[in-house]
C-alpha cells in the first residue's frame, strides 16, 4: 500500500526534548509530525530549526492549538478564562511566528485563522456527520461545514471506525462532500 503517515503523538516537552524527538520522526520518513502550541515559542521554534538542519525533506511540523475535546468550561478549569478561539487565536501567531507549517485546531476556528494566518494549513479533528455520536469532542463541525470554512484536512475517527459499516459511513462522507 502507498501511504504517508501523520505521527499524530503531539509532543510537549522543554524545547530540547521535543526538537529531538520531531527529528527521530524525521528521520523514520513520517509526512506529518505535531507538538503542542503551548509548548510555546522557544520550544516550537527548536523544533523548527532542528528540522531545518537536515538534509532531505522535512515532515510538516504542526502545532497542537486548542483540544477540539475542550470548551470554555475546560479552559477555565485549568486557569485559561478566555474563550476557546481566543486562545487558538493567540497559539497561531506563536506558530506562525515560530514557522511552523500548520495547526490542529477546530474547524469552528477555521474562518478567523485563515483570514489571520493564510500560509498555515489546517488540520481539524472534532469532524461529526450530521446524526452521528458527538463522543468527548465539544467543538465539532459536519464534513461540508469544515471544508466550506477552510480546512486542508479533515480528521474524521470514531464516526467511521465505529460505525456498524465503515466502509459505508465512509463513502457517506465522500459523498457529503462531492
Ligand atoms: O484537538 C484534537 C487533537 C487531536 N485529536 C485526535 O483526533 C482524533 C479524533 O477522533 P474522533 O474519533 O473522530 O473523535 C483522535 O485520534 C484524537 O486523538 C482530536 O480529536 N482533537
Amino acid at each position: 500500500m502507498d501511504f504517508e503517515v501523520f505521527l499524530d503523538l503531539k509532543f510537549h516537552d522543554i524545547p530540547n526534548t521535543t526538537a529531538m524527538a520531531v527529528k527521530a520522526a524525521a528521520e523514520l520518513g513520517v509526512w506529518m509530525v505535531n507538538v503542542h502550541c503551548s509548548g510555546g515559542l522557544r520550544m516550537m521554534a527548536a523544533c523548527r530549526e532542528t528540522l531545518a538542519g537536515m538534509a532531505g525533506p522535512a515532515p510538516l511540523l504542526i502545532g497542537v492549538t486548542v483540544l477540539t475535546s475542550m470548551e470554555q468550561d475546560d479552559l477555565a478549569g485549568i486557569g485559561l478564562d478566555v474563550a476557546p478561539q481566543e486562545q487558538v487565536l493567540r497559539l497561531a501567531g506563536l506558530a506562525a511566528q515560530a514557522g511552523l507549517d500548520g495547526l490542529v485546531c477546530s474547524a469552528q476556528e477555521a474562518v478567523p485563522l485563515k483570514a489571520q494566518f493564510p500560509a498555515l494549513q489546517l488540520v481539524t479533528p472534532g469532524i461529526r456527520p450530521a446524526g452521528s455520536a458527538q463522543d468527548d469532542q465539544r467543538r465539532i463541525l459536519t464534513p461540508a461545514q469544515a471544508m466550506a470554512a477552510g480546512s486542508d484536512y479533515l480528521v474524521i475517527g470514531r464516526p467511521i471506525s465505529q460505525a456498524a459499516d465503515p466502509a459505508s459511513a465512509l463513502a457517506s462522507v465522500v459523498a457529503e462532500l462531492a
